[in-house]
């Protein structure tokens, strides 16, 4: 405990500065923290059994604790914001099991509904007079919307869509909230009028009863089963038999069906209706922020009061963060984890931006924030989910306990690389956008590519190298992108020469075309480190903040380029002279900011209660914590300590005569 507590003392970061610049200023932390303060001492949401539940009693907990925040804890703190309702969420932690509720059926409403579907759905749905879900997954098809089977065919006599599931693999599989709370779904499926299909659109669906739950007619609704983890979640699935629902439960902001049948197409474009995945994609970088900065605070903390061999005779035994190695592992996370915040508070404002535009009918940005916001998805998700599982195993033997806080970390953040999107799926929509800017480029000298994609016409290796200069790093990533691409297109334009159809060559290209697409993600990864920390916010922190986070963007730019050297090195980038350089200058910034570490952990101010774990309490008592934890242990409550398997099973071993 004295180890962390000295370390914190001589610590030079101005910590509550950091904690501040990351949520958005004082105001909102004390908010945060009265919202946290709430929940944890509300004996509703007490976690001291929580890792010994089982998944029915796990489910069933989640559910009163939702319930419980949104009848009580709400009103009674007056949560109307998004950062407080996120707040609220995060501090109750696991799965929300009514999310998709608030995070994808209303939006959907909102950004798909016209105002008048608005005005009747959002007030039920926002009373909780009605609970939704997004069911658009099937049993068939999660990736290849297009090509989902479930139908909605319209009958003008009744005015009416006949909703169904045609086949086995179009019954609806996988959306949350559905297999036992849901009582109404958006459904997308295939709008079929006058015998014409018309591709798939977005409609309302009631599931159950709101007399009793039970399942309307003609309606087959249940839980899926357990799954690598996600117990609090009740995924499910939903089948249909010709459910007949009113023509105006299909969402017509966008394209309509009129009374006789006649369907008004979009008048921008047929992706809106797509516009909630993206919306989510979005988010999923914060959220890929918020799981890595909680493991990293476990094993940080950890990896400073955990000592393990003495080196010198007489000297204490050493500091698992005095370890070079665990030094390199935790310190190049920490570096990734500030990587994905920067990338995320920028990708969400291109949300917002573009949602503004689109409001006007302006489309300018929409492929740029669809390539970017699932490049930048399927790079967070995947870093989050790699990252949480480097710490666990940073922290050896204690690390593999539930105990540690890594298990459910871990399992509730790596189906992040799958929902929203498979991340590879997402890293080709991205090199799409890019062979085609690169295409544009090429055909029109007059055209200036987007800031982002700006290596296609500025990529120079400077000359006199410094490593530590920002805008050397990003001209060497420049100079590797720009090669990707190059590289890519020109295998799909091979394949397309010796006559393979636009399908087959593209797929041949397939893995470059992911590389391309990932190198470009981290490129804009670093120029947003970059640039984010050149910005008048952080110009204005204390000179060391500054330069603690100068160090990590080093740490962070650098560090990938060691480990793809091949491709700067492929590039003309770097040469293979200069690595040792580079592993020098990573080395030095990593033990500038060692000195740090248990500082800027504790910036991301996740009380305890949050992190639920033994390892990474704040005071550091990892030993107490972890010998309390299991006196909670069930399997140590038998009497005279001896488990009844004993006299079922073992006791007969011990006494056969073998
Ligand atoms: C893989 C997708 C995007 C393919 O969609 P498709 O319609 O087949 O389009 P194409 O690949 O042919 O591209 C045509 C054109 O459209 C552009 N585009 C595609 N998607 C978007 C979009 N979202 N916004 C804007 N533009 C888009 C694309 O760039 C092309 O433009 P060109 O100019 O190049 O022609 C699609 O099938 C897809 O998104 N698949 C993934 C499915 C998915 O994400 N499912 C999530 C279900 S909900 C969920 O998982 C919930 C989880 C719970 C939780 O979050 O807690
Ligand atoms: C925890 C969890 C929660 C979920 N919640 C919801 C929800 O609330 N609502 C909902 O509708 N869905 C939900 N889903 C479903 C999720 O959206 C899908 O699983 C996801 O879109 C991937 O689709 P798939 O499972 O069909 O995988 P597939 O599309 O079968 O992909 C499998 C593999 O094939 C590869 N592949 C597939 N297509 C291509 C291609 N065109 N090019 C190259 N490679 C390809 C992929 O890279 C992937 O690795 C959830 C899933 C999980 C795990």
């Amino acid at each position: 405990m004295e180890t962390i507590a000295a370390e914190r003392k001589a610590s030079k970061l101005a910590t509550k500065e950091l904690t501040y610049f990351l949520y958005g200023g004082e105001e909102m932390v004390l908010r945060k923290r009265e919202i946290e303060n709430a929940v944890i001492s509300d004996p509703t949401y007490d976690i001291t059994k929580y890792h010994y539940l089982t998944r029915e009693e796990l489910f069933e907990q989640a559910v009163k604790k939702s319930v419980h925040s949104i009848t009580k804890l709400m009103p009674e703190l007056d949560i109307l914001g998004v950062f407080e309702r996120h707040s609220l969420t995060s501090v109750i932690g696991g799965e929300n099991p009514l999310s998709l509720h608030t995070d994808m059926f209303m939006p959907t409403i909102t950004g798909q509904g016209s105002d008048e579907q608005q005005e009747k759905w959002l007030p039920l749905a926002t009373n909780y007079k009605i609970i939704g879900c997004y069911a658009q997954t099937e049993m068939g098809h999660g990736t290849y919307v297009r090509g989902l089977e479930t139908t909605a065919t319209y009958d003008p006599v009744k005015q009416e869509f006949d909703i169904h599931s045609p086949t086995l693999t179009s019954i609806k599989w996988w959306p949350g909230t559905l297999g036992v709370n849901a009582t109404h779904a958006i459904v997308p499926a295939r709008l079929i009028t006058k015998g014409e299909d018309k591709g798939i659109h977005n409609f309302i669906v009631q599931l159950r009863s709101l007399d009793n739950h039970t399942a309307m007619k003609g309606i087959t609704i249940g839980d899926i089963g357990p799954k690598f983890g996600y117990a609090e979640m009740d995924n499910g699935f939903l089948k249909f038999e010709h459910v007949r629902i009113p023509r105006d439960n299909l969402l017509m902001r966008f394209s309509q069906v009129l009374p006789d049948g006649t369907y008004v197409r979009p008048k921008t474009s047929s992706k809106l209706s797509y516009g909630t995945m993206v919306l989510i994609r979005a988010g999923l970088s914060k959220f890929s922020f918020e799981m890595l900065s909680r493991a990293l605070t476990i094993a940080i903390r950890y990896s400073i009061v955990r000592r393990q061999t003495q080196n010198r005779p007489g000297e204490a035994e050493t500091q698992l963060l005095d370890y070079v190695n665990q030094q390199h592992t935790l310190i190049t996370l920490l570096a990734t984890v500030f990587g994905i915040y920067f990338v995320s508070q920028d990708t969400i404002q291109l949300y917002v931006k573009t949602q503004s535009q689109l409001n006007e009918e302006n489309m300018e940005l929409l492929p740029e924030l669809h390539a970017s916001s699932s490049g930048v998805k399927a790079i967070s998700t995947n870093l989050a989910s790699q990252g949480i599982e480097t710490c666990r195993i940073a922290c050896g033997g204690h690390g593999y306990s539930l105990s540690s806080g890594f298990p459910f970390l871990y399992q509730s953040t790596t189906p992040s690389m799958t929902y929203e999107g498979d991340n590879n799926v997402l890293l080709l929509q991205t090199a799409r956008y890019l062979i085609k800017i690169r295409k544009e480029v090429q055909e029109d000298p007059s055209y200036s590519p987007p800031d982002n994609v700006n290596y296609l016409t500025e990529a120079v290796r400077p000359r006199n190298i410094n490593f530590r200069s920002p805008q050397h790093q990003l001209a060497l990533y420049q100079c590797m992108v720009r090669a990707c691409v190059d590289r890519a297109a020109t295998k799909v334009s091979q394949g397309e020469k010796i006559g393979l159809d636009y399908f087959d060559a593209w797929n041949a290209a397939a893995v470059e075309l992911i590389q391309c697409a990932e190198a470009h993600t981290h490129y804009v990864m670093v120029k947003s480190f970059i640039e984010n920390i050149d910005k008048e916010e952080v110009r204005n922190m204390s000179p060391y903040n500054q330069f603690i986070l100068k160090c990590l963007s080093d740490i962070f730019s650098l560090n990938y380029i060691l480990n793809k050297s091949g491709l700067f090195i492929e590039a003309g980038a770097i040469y293979g002279r200069e690595l040792n350089e580079i592993r020098e200058v990573i080395q030095s910034q990593i033990l500038e900011v060692r000195p740090a570490a248990v500082s800027l952990v504790d910036a991301f101010d996740y009380p305890d209660f949050v992190l639920r774990s033994v390892l990474g309490r704040k005071d550091g008592d990892v030993y107490t914590a972890m010998w309390e934890w299991v006196q909670h242990n069930p399997r140590n409550k038998h009497k005279n300590g001896v488990h009844p398997v004993y006299k079922k099973y073992t006791r007969k071993l011990l006494r056969a005569k073998m």
